[in-house]
């Protein structure tokens, strides 16, 4: 059994979970098969401490369904042998490599009284391979951006974002699918809805045509060329439409669908934001919150398993345990971001929303009183997720479930740390 005092904190999953998922993801770094010139230090394997208390209420954390032991059953009966043929290998455990950490720290300061975990910082050699072929891919393969943002293309720093999040990624192929994707998703969002050239106006339709780059239309023979040329119209389609070819390679088709299920979450979320943009009206908090759990990182997480070159089945990622885990992780990464861009956003043209600026309004508080609210909103919902992570782990000892909440869980923890050190783009507010 691996000794988990011996590799790197990442994450606190609490000790049922993490045995588990220390098994697979120690596969998974056994397993990988990294090509020569990305060799460098393996990637950083989570390992996890003890958990701090948890202070949900027991009557939230679920027991697993009469439905969910079935399906972990899986189909019995006369036949059904045969099925089993075609299922995924699942991860097996295997010892735990002791790793070290080579890159110098990076800068930037964690909020003051924020629930996170500091992450070990990202193999330099995946990172600055990683952000090679991601402008190689941008500027010959799409054509993404004109010159004069590259410095914002750099300052990003998107390489060093997807190896912090992804440390179970077996080869630098397999992060680059995650990076592609959250660079085009990062393309959309600021050239339809943001600060380069977006605005809420005819915002629906440009979001609609972008899908059809993740999700194709089947149509007549007359129409169909027309719409395979719009692919090439404009940046994020052209992202959307290369990243999504890429991660097909990978991907199973029920990896592809959640994938489109949760892009299409996340463009409803951008939609109902414009809404309120364009009428200057402030939502209530719980109505904001309900926008931001479609605008959400969560697309970013669930693919996970893809990258970690192995497959979180459907009928268990469909559970309801599971959509609230995932959803409870892409909530406290989103309102990370509300906090790490507060003076962003604060200088912006217009009023833009996020969780402070929704709290100070809607409950007559200051700023500062509001941002300290907020901090509190976010850390109950990473208390709250890491509660549910841990009693699903529990209920359900199937591999690719444990590797898959730890996962989501490293993904939350490399998201908090890019948005902690990416200086270029955030800075604190001075209220403390
Ligand atoms: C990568 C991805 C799926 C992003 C979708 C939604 C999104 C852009 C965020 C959750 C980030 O929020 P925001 O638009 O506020 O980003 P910045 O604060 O401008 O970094
Ligand atoms: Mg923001």
């Amino acid at each position: 059994m691996p000794d988990p005092e011996l590799s790197p904190v990442q994450s606190s999953l609490p000790v049922a979970a993490s045995h588990f998922g220390t098994y697979v993801l120690a596969d998974a770094a056994h397993a990988r098969d990294i090509k020569a010139a990305t060799d460098g230090p393996p990637p950083v394997v989570p390992s996890l401490p003890v958990p701090p208390p948890v202070d949900v209420p027991a009557a939230e954390v679920r027991t697993p369904s009469a439905e969910l032991r079935r399906i972990l059953r899986g189909p019995s009966g006369l036949g059904t042998a045969s099925l089993y043929v075609t299922r995924r290998e699942e991860p097996l455990p295997t010892p735990l490599p002791t790793l070290t950490p080579t890159a110098p720290p990076t800068e930037g300061n964690p909020i003051p009284g924020l629930y996170h975990h500091p992450v070990p910082e990202p193999d330099p050699v995946r990172v600055e391979e990683v952000s090679r072929r991601i402008k190689a891919w941008a500027l010959d393969e799409v054509d993404l951006y004109p010159e004069d943002w590259e410095d914002q293309f750099d300052g990003f720093s998107v390489g060093r974002y997807m190896v912090a999040c992804h440390p179970d990624a077996p080869t630098v192929d397999h992060l680059m699918l995650a990076t592609r994707l959250m660079v085009a998703e990062n393309a959309v969002d600021d050239c339809y809805c943001e600060d380069h050239g977006g605005s809420p106006v005819g915002l629906g339709q440009r979001l609609l045509l972008a899908h059809t780059a993740l999700d194709p239309l089947h149509t007549t023979e007359e129409y169909q060329p027309q719409w395979a040329e719009s692919l090439h119209s404009d940046a994020p389609r052209r992202a959307y439409r290369s990243a999504m070819e890429y991660f097909l390679q990978e991907a199973s088709p029920s990896q592809a669908d959640r994938f489109r299920h949760d892009m299409a979450r996340l463009h409803m979320g951008y939609l109902a934001e414009a809404a309120w943009a364009q009428e200057d009206h402030v939502p209530e908090v719980w109505e904001y919150l309900a926008m931001r759990q479609f605008n959400n990182f969560r697309p970013c997480p669930t693919i996970t398993d893809t990258v970690g070159g192995y497959e979180l089945p459907a009928d268990l990622h469909a559970q309801p345990a599971m959509q609230r885990v995932i959803a409870l992780a892409g909530n406290a990464t989103t309102i990370v971001n509300d906090l790490y861009s507060y003076t962003k956003e604060l200088a912006s043209p217009g009023r833009h929303l996020n969780l402070p600026v929704v709290i100070a309004e809607r409950e007559d508080l200051s700023d500062r009183e509001a941002y300290l609210k907020a901090v509190e909103v976010h850390n109950d919902l990473m208390r709250r997720f890491e509660a549910e992570a841990a009693a699903l782990a529990a209920a359900c000892p199937v591999p690719s479930v444990q590797r898959f909440l730890r996962g989501v869980a490293a993904w939350v923890d490399g998201n908090h740390y890019w948005h902690q050190t990416n200086t270029y783009r955030y800075s604190l507010p001075d209220f403390w």
